[in-house]
């Protein structure tokens, strides 16, 4: 077969423009890059080999050596993992798989300072290559196949591919460095970079020159070595191993578990949200090892779905090495490892929330969304992880637990109040809310979609049923109010009168509400919607929609204040000449309360028009 040529993928091509084009000061983490995913290609194989021995008949001591050449000006990073063959050549040096790209790409701006900051968080693994060299050469066979193949780029859009009969088993990468670049080949400086970025790695990377050979890290697996004797860079450096990620960890959890079952666990919740979090698989992404040998970043039933932020590396000392991805589901081994990680991680979070409430505040911002599925999700750990969040309340500008909400509660208040919306700042001018403020009754904001399915799941916190403002039977009369706010209030219509206003606007508006009524849960606002008891709320509907998972509105009540110069004049009003006289105002005012609640007036054509209309008639007449 002879060379082909290949055209990157329209991202590729794209993101290597940046890499190569940008004055990223960091280009020594290109080593971290190709020694990080040398050792993947390593376990990779060592995984494989457990079940076909065959595989590694040509030797199952896994290197990594680093050859740099003076003469030739190049850099070579080889191992003798899994390797590659044509197919992986195009699919893995092609094209970038990782979920998210589409919308890190969209990211993108242009300006270089800002879109590399964004690149240090997507990573860019084996493209960072063309940050020091004009060329990158592969040259792969792949474990278990007879021939090799070479892949070859100066990362200007395009490769090719041509077979290299001779290769032997796994990856070697050959950098062509650039003249401004030649650092790379001092043994000092390569040494150093490996100490910094790559000691954790548990596979020997060896420095060789001519026929000296020189191991340059550790080649422990870090996770078996004691806290004390590991460094908080070496922590970081592991996590952004093991998570691919380039952002700080928040959260280490180092520990061992003796006992009925023994393992020890590398965990880490990271800094930042990843691209993915949110992405529909709800993977977790803790890998597993047995005995120090990678088994799978798959393993489902390691850690709940709620957990999926956690990065890092559990060793099991009691799953058989020869375990099959397959035989660890319903796995008993596992499953109690899964209640010992979770145990353990709650439990830590826990105390990071109470010893620095700040810093928690900021994992909360980031992965509290995701934290509160756990709470319908984990019937055992319910009150757990709802210990563990945090509320934005009308009470602080901060962030509230549960406990504290409930210890602010008001003499007469017999239930804990929410509203749900897109945001904080909407859902503190909501009017529905007005009549809480009044009698100074804190509500929960919640603003995560997640949280229109955990509240109604519970139910109830400390015995308080929890109950959304913007549903029917909400009841403040039993609140005292501060007298002076009390003796302020304007007068009521008259009962009556009102009766009558009710009934009127009840025809008028037939059939598109499911009903009139007065109620205290407003103060300036004259009019809102609210669901009927066991209704959907207004908030999950519109959320439903913007899914395409509901096509339909379902008729809300409309409530008016009684005390509001609007409905006492429209009362007055139908009392003197009936209730075709509130026709137009029925129908503006059910326009009002939609556009208040983010929603577009019934028909905007009739609506423009009796506003214009009215506003003629209190102008002109
Ligand atoms: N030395 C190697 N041996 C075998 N396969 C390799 C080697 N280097 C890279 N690959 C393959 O190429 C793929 C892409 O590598 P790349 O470094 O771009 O991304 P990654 O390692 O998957 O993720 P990240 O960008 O987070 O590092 C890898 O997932 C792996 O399948």
């Amino acid at each position: 077969m002879a060379e082909e040529k290949r055209e990157f993928q329209a991202e590729v091509a794209k993101l290597l423009d940046i890499v190569v084009h940008s004055l990223y000061s960091n280009k020594e983490i290109f080593l971290r890059e190709l020694i990080s995913n040398a050792s993947d290609a390593c376990d990779k194989l060592r995984y494989a080999a457990l079940t076909d021995p065959s595989l590694v008949a040509d030797g199952a001591e896994y290197r990594i050596r680093l050859i740099p050449d003076a003469e030739a000006g190049q850099l070579t990073i080889a191992d003798n993992g899994v390797g590659m063959n044509r197919d992986d050549l195009v699919a893995n040096l092609g094209t970038i798989a990782k979920s998210g790209t589409a919308d890190f790409m969209n990211r993108l701006t242009g300006d270089a300072k800002k879109d590399m900051t964004l690149i240090g968080q997507f990573g860019v693994g084996f493209y960072s290559a063309f940050m020091v060299a004009d060329k990158v050469t592969v040259v792969t066979r792949k474990a278990g196949e007879e021939h090799g193949w070479r892949w070859e780029s100066d990362g200007k859009g395009e490769f090719t591919i041509a077979p290299e009969p001779d290769a032997p088993r796994g990856a070697s990468i050959t950098l062509s460095l650039r003249d401004s670049e030649k650092e790379f080949l001092d043994r000092f400086r390569l040494s150093a970079i490996v100490k910094r970025y790559s000691d954790h790695i548990a596979i020997p990377v060896i420095l060789v020159e001519g026929d000296k050979e020189e191991t340059l890290n550790s080649a422990s697996a870090l996770w078996t070595r004691s806290k004390s004797e590991v460094t908080p860079e070496q922590y970081r450096e592991f996590y952004h191993h093991v998570a691919h990620a380039f952002d700080d960890p928040w959260l280490t959890i180092h520990s061992k578990a003796e006992g009925a079952i023994e393992y020890t666990s590398l965990l880490f919740v990271p800094g930042s949200k990843p691209f993915d979090i949110f992405h529909p698989d709800r993977k977790q992404h803790v890998k597993l090892y047995v005995k120090r040998v990678f088994i799978t970043d798959e393993a489902e039933g390691l850690l709940p779905p709620y957990l999926r932020f956690v990065r890092g590396v559990v060793d099991s000392q009691d799953l058989p090495l020869n375990v099959s991805r397959e035989m660890l589901q319903h796995n008993p081994v596992l499953a109690k490892m899964k209640s010992g990680l979770v145990k353990k991680v709650l439990s830590e979070l826990k105390k990071k929330a109470e010893d620095d409430a700040e810093s928690y505040a900021t994992f909360w911002e980031t992965f509290g969304a995701v934290l509160k599925e756990g709470i319908y999700e984990d019937f055992e750990r319910k009150a757990d992880i709802l210990a563990l969040c945090r509320f934005r309340t009308t009470a602080t500008d901060g962030l509230a637990t549960l406990d504290e909400v409930v210890g602010r509660m008001k003499d007469g208040q017999d239930a804990l109040y929410y509203a749900t919306g897109d945001d904080v700042a909407a859902l503190k001018k909501s009017p529905q809310l007005e009549g809480f403020l009044a009698k100074g009754v804190e509500v929960l904001l919640l603003t995560d979609p997640i949280d229109e399915f955990w509240v109604p799941a519970v139910g109830e916190y400390q015995g308080k049923k929890l109950v959304a403002i913007t549903q029917g039977d909400v009841d403040l009369s039993k609140v005292q109010a501060d007298p002076e706010t009390e003796a302020a209030k304007p007068e009521a219509a008259p009962a009556e009168a009102l009766d009558t206003l009710v009934a009127a606007l009840k025809l008028n508006l037939d059939g598109k509400v499911k009903d009139v009524r007065a109620t205290d849960r407003l103060t300036n606002s004259a009019v809102c919607l609210v669901a009927d008891s066991g209704q959907m709320s207004l908030h999950l509907e519109k959320l439903l929609k913007a899914h395409n998972q509901l096509d339909h509105d379902s008729p809300r009540v409309l409530e008016i204040n009684p005390r509001h110069p609007l409905i006492k004049a429209l009362a007055d009003k139908v009392k003197s000449s009936g209730r075709e006289g509130v026709e137009d105002a029925a129908l503006l005012l059910l326009d009002q309360a939609r556009i208040v609640e983010g929603e577009p007036p019934a028909d905007p054509v009739d609506f423009a028009r009796r506003l214009a209309t009215v506003m003629e008639k209190g102008l002109v007449g």
